[in-house]
C-alpha cells in the first residue's frame, strides 16, 4: 500500500526560532540513546563475551557462535557474485588511490643559520577498530572506507566489528578481505564499541575506534570518549542540497531520498532561492517516494524536524543556512557552484554539479563516506589517513643555537617562577648574569646588553627567519 508524504516548501524567513533550532541543533536521536548505550557498555565491561552473546540475542535476534569470524573472509571473497567482487575491487582501488595522496612526509627545517633544527614525523597507531554498520542494510562500503585509510596509514592491526547477522553478511566479509582487516568480529551496536574499548575474551581492546553507525553506536562512541580515542560522531546520514533555478528537481529529490533511506533518523534538506524549483522538488519527492523499496524509512526521515524543502529570499540566505546547518554531505546543484563553494566552511564532503550524486562518494569515487553528522562538520573533516597517524615534533639545537635562545628562555622561565627550567639552560651556557640582567631590564622596561664572549641572543631573541631545507 502506498504511503503518503506530507511535504510543502517552507519559507526560511517564516520559520519560528524553535523550527530553526530543530535544523541547527539536530542530534538524530543520539541523546535519547545515551542511557541505553551506557547500560550496554557496563554489561560488556563486566561480563565480556557473555554480554556480547546476550546482547546479540536481544538486539540482533541472533545466536552468536564464534565471535571472531576472520577465517571466513577469504572464502566469502571467493564465493560472492563476480560482479559484486569486481565492483568492490574497483571501489577499493579508487579509495586507496585517493587516500595514498594524503600520506604526509616527515620533515625537518633548519633555523638560525642551521643552529636549530625542527621537524615533524608521522607514525601510525598500532591497533585500531573499525565499525561497519549492518542493522537494516549491509555496509561493505563502510568496511572499505574505514579499513583502507588505516592500512594506507600503516596501522598494523586493523580489527573490524560489524553486526552478527546470521552469519555476518558475506559481502561485508569479502570487503574486509579486500581492504586488509586482520580481524573480523561478529558484534554490532553499542556492544561492539564497548568490546573494542574494554576488550573481552574474544576481542582485543584497541587504541582508537572509527566508523559510522546508528544512534546507539553513535551514543556509545560519545560515552567511551574518555577511555579510548574515537574519530568523531558519524551518526544517521544527512544531506543538504543547495539548488538554484538551473537544478534538475528530479536529481535533487533522488539525492534526498537516497540519504533518507539509511535511517528514520536521517535528515535531508533542499534549500533554494527559487520558489518554483522548491515546489518542483517537493513534487518530484512525492512522485518518487512510493517507488522506493525503503519508502517507510524514507518517509519517517522526511518527516524529521531537521528535514524539508526550504525557500530563501536570496542565494546568500541559502548559503548562510547551509553554513549554519553544517551538513555531512553538501550538494551544490547551481550555476555558480564554485562561487557558492568559496563561501562554505562547514561541510563534511561537498558534491559539485548535477552529475555528482552523493551516492558516487558513498561507494566508489574515492573520497571517504565516513563523515561527521549533527553539525560536527563545524569542527571536523571526514575520515582520512590523518585519523590513523600520530605526529611527533623533533628538535636538535647546537651550542651556538642554544646561546642565542639563552636569554629568551631564562627570562621567560624566571617570569613563570620556574627556576629549575632556567638552570637547565644555564648549566649548559654558563653563568651570564641573565637573571640580574633581566630584572634590571624589566625595571628599565628595555633591553639589557649581553656580555658577548659567545654568540648570545643577538637575533631578536632567537626568533629568526626560516632557512628551509626543503
Ligand atoms: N555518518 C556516516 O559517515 C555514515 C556512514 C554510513 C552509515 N551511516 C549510518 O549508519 C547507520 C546504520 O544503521 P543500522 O541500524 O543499519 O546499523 P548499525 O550497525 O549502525 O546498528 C545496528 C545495531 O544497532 C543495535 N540496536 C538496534 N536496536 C537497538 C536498541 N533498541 N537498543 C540498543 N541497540 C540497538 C543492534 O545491536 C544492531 O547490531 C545509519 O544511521 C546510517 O545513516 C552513517
Ligand atoms: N551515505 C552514507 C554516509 O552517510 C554512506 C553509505 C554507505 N552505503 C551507502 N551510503
Ligand atoms: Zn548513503
Amino acid at each position: 500500500m502506498d504511503m503518503t508524504v506530507t511535504l510543502t516548501t517552507r519559507e526560511l524567513s517564516e520559520l519560528t526560532p524553535d523550527e530553526r533550532a530543530a535544523f541547527f541543533d539536530r542530534d538524530a536521536g543520539v541523546a535519547d540513546a545515551r542511557a541505553g548505550a551506557r547500560d550496554i557498555l557496563d554489561r560488556v565491561r563486566n561480563e565480556g563475551d557473555v554480554a556480547l552473546r546476550e546482547l546479540a540475542r536481544e538486539h540482533d535476534d541472533v545466536e552468536v557462535g564464534t565471535i571472531n569470524v576472520t577465517d571466513t573472509a577469504e572464502r566469502a571473497y571467493d564465493d560472492i557474485d563476480e560482479a559484486v567482487r569486481t565492483s568492490l575491487e574497483t571501489a577499493a582501488a579508487n579509495i586507496r588511490a585517493f587516500h595514498q595522496e594524503q600520506i604526509p612526509d616527515d620533515w625537518r627545517h633548519t633555523y638560525d643559520e642551521d643552529h636549530r633544527e625542527l621537524g615533524r614525523r608521522f607514525r601510525p597507531l598500532d591497533r585500531v577498530g573499525v565499525y561497519a554498520p549492518g542493522g537494516t542494510a549491509a555496509y561493505p562500503s563502510s568496511v572499505l572506507m574505514g579499513v583502507i585509510p588505516a592500512i594506507v596509514a600503516g596501522v598494523e592491526h586493523v580489527a573490524l566489528a560489524t553486526p552478527p547477522g546470521d552469519p555476518v553478511h558475506p559481502v561485508t566479509r569479502a570487503a574486509a578481505h579486500i581492504a586488509g582487516a586482520d580481524r573480523i568480529y561478529a558484534v554490532g551496536g553499542a556492544q561492539a564499541v564497548g568490546a573494542l574499548t574494554y576488550g573481552t575474551e574474544s576481542i582485543d581492546a584497541v587504541q582508537k575506534i572509527v566508523g559510522p553507525g546508528n544512534r546507539w553506536v553513535t551514543a556509545a562512541k560519545a560515552e567511551v570518549r574518555g577511555d579510548v580515542d574515537i574519530d568523531f560522531l558519524a551518526g544517521p546520514s544527512e544531506v543538504l542540497v543547495i539548488a538554484d533555478e538551473t537544478a534538475t528537481p528530479q536529481y535533487v529529490a533522488a539525492d534526498l531520498l537516497a540519504q533518507a533511506e539509511h535511517d528514520p533518523n536521517a535528515s535531508v534538506v533542499a534549500v533554494t532561492d527559487d520558489q518554483k524549483t522548491g515546489e518542483a522538488i517537493v513534487k518530484a519527492i512525492e512522485t518518487q517516494v512510493n517507488a522506493r523499496e525503503r519508502s517507510d524509512v524514507i518517509i519517517e526521515a522526511l518527516e524529521q524536524a531537521a528535514s524539508g524543502v526550504i525557500v530563501t529570499r536570496s542565494m546568500s540566505e541559502a548559503i548562510v543556512f547551509a553554513e549554519e546547518y553544517a551538513a555531512e554531505h553538501l550538494s551544490i546543484q547551481a550555476a555558480d557552484d564554485e562561487a557558492i563553494l568559496d563561501r562554505i566552511k562547514n561541510a563534511g564532503s561537498v558534491f559539485l554539479g548535477s552529475h555528482t550524486p552523493v551516492a558516487a562518494g558513498d561507494y566508489a569515487s574515492g573520497t571517504n563516506h565516513v563523515l561527521p553528522t549533527s553539525g560536527g562538520a563545524r569542527q571536523h573533516g571526514g575520515l582520512s589517513v590523518d585519523t590513523f597517524l600520530r605526529s611527533t615534533t623533533v628538535q636538535r639545537i647546537d651550542e651556538i643555537g642554544l646561546n642565542r635562545l639563552d636569554k629568551t628562555i631564562q627570562t621567560l622561565a624566571t617570569a613563570e617562577g620556574l627556576e629549575a627550567h632556567a638552570e637547565s639552560i644555564q648549566v649548559r651556557t654558563g653563568p651570564a648574569d641573565v637573571k640580574a640582567e633581566s630584572e634590571s631590564t624589566n625595571e628599565r622596561g628595555g633591553d639589557a646588553d649581553t656580555d658577548d664572549n659567545e654568540p648570545k641572543d643577538t637575533t631578536d631573541h632567537g626568533v629568526t627567519t626560516t632557512e628551509s631545507s626543503e
